[in-house]
């Protein structure tokens, strides 16, 4: 009868080479991100460290299967890491991830063949994983402002996973120079029961992490005009909600303008379809580069753009379509070797006082519009 903790290195042996398989088919089949190949090549190093702790005693020395098992588990962690950087666009340079391993694997060599020491022989790389768990735990949570529900996760279960690692090392290394036969029973009840918990844990909780970048891919895109990449009808009714109670609750000045190209069917007819997606791609830079940031740009569709905007003063609010209108109109659009000259009209709506929804905005906004059409284009009409 085989003792329970072959039954444990063999599930999670088999575990890591599941793991492995679906990120190298997530690295093949979601844009071949070099962070899923590196989780991919991860779980393929944790493999080699339980397929080492299995077969140890049947070919291979205590120390050669004590170097290879201390060196897969920190490459494994290694490389983890270095996916997670890749995926945050951490600037961390994976020579200086390197550089940590091979100082333990350099430590570890040092007390089992040099000057053997039992503890520190035993905990070094544990110490070093943990520093690297500890790296990927603060790199998830720390990349962007409001991390989501999967990335707290992540986050937590990488801090866990340390947690575990670090308890077991402390224990191991608390033997000093002796074997300790009662700690190393509590290290093998920490290894065999905490550790393959958390590690299982923190693997699910990746491709849930995966799983949720590429739903908010999704829903990004379902969100974005594929022509000028602003936000489309759907995109700007969602944002725009959640703007207008921002900037009310800052007591800002809030105006939608409404901005339709004068004439556009005739830029198509004299330049061709080309011409005319030149056009709308070059106006919505236009604008985007002489509004805010945190001014929100959408296409409504064809030739219609709407912009929501906030400001302290009111005529600066105000000021904002008339100074877009003399900016198109001053300033023809490349096209090849051509020059294109277009005008836009605009209608404005301030909703900083009003209770008005941002569909009723938007069709003041529109009736405004449809008055600067028909006193001549080219003109900023006031609800
Ligand atoms: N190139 C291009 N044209 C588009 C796109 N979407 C809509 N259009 C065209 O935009 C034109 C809009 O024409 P109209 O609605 O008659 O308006 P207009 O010619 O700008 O006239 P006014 O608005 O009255 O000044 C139509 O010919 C549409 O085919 C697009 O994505 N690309």
């Amino acid at each position: 009868m085989e003792s329970p903790f072959t039954y444990i290195l063999i599930t999670l042996f088999f575990s890591s080479i599941l793991l492995s398989i679906i990120f190298y088919m997530t690295w093949q089949t979601m844009g071949k991100q070099k962070y899923a190949l590196m989780f991919s090549l991860s779980f393929l190093a944790s493999t080699v460290l339980w397929a080492n702790a299995l077969i140890k005693s049947l070919f291979l020395s205590p120390n050669l299967y004590w170097m290879i098992g201390c060196s897969m588990s920190m490459l494994s962690v290694l490389l983890g890491t270095w996916g997670h950087c890749l995926r945050t666009h951490t600037q961390i340079h994976p020579a200086a991830l390197l550089m940590l391993g091979i100082i333990g694997m350099a430590l570890t060599y040092y007390f089992t063949f040099i000057s053997p020491h039992l503890g520190l022989r035993m905990s070094v790389y544990l110490y070093i994983d943990v520093v690297f768990l500890m790296i990927t735990s603060i790199v998830i949570i720390r990349h962007r402002k409001q991390s989501r529900p999967a990335e707290i996760g992540t986050s937590i279960m990488h801090f866990l996973f340390a947690g575990c690692l670090f308890i077991a090392a402390s224990i191991a290394l608390s033997q000093g120079n002796k074997f300790d036969a009662e700690l190393i029973k509590l290290y093998s009840i920490i290894n065999f029961t905490a550790l393959p918990a958390a590690y299982v844990g923190m693997s699910v909780f990746v491709i849930y992490m995966l799983a949720s970048d590429l739903a908010e891919e999704m829903k990004l895109l379902a969100m974005t005009d594929s022509l000028t990449n602003c936000l489309n009808r759907r995109g700007f009714y969602v944002h725009a909600k959640q703007q207008i109670l921002e900037l009310q609750k800052q007591a800002q000045h809030v105006c939608l303008i409404y901005c339709d190209i004068d004439k556009f069917k005739a830029i198509n007819d004299r330049y061709g379809h080309a011409g005319g997606d030149q056009v709308l791609v070059s106006i919505s830079q236009m604008i985007k580069q002489h509004i805010k940031k945190d001014d929100l740009l959408g296409r409504m569709g064809g030739e219609e753009f709407v912009i929501l905007i906030g400001r302290t003063c009111y005529d600066d609010a105000k000021s904002v379509a008339e100074r877009l209108r003399s900016i198109i109109n001053d300033t023809p659009i490349q096209y090849g070797e051509l020059h294109i000259s277009i005008t836009a009209s605009f209608g404005v709506v301030e909703l900083s006082s009003q209770d008005v929804s941002v569909e009723q905005a938007i069709n003041l906004a529109d009736k405004a519009l449809y008055q600067a059409k028909s006193s001549g284009r080219n003109k900023v009409v006031f609800s």
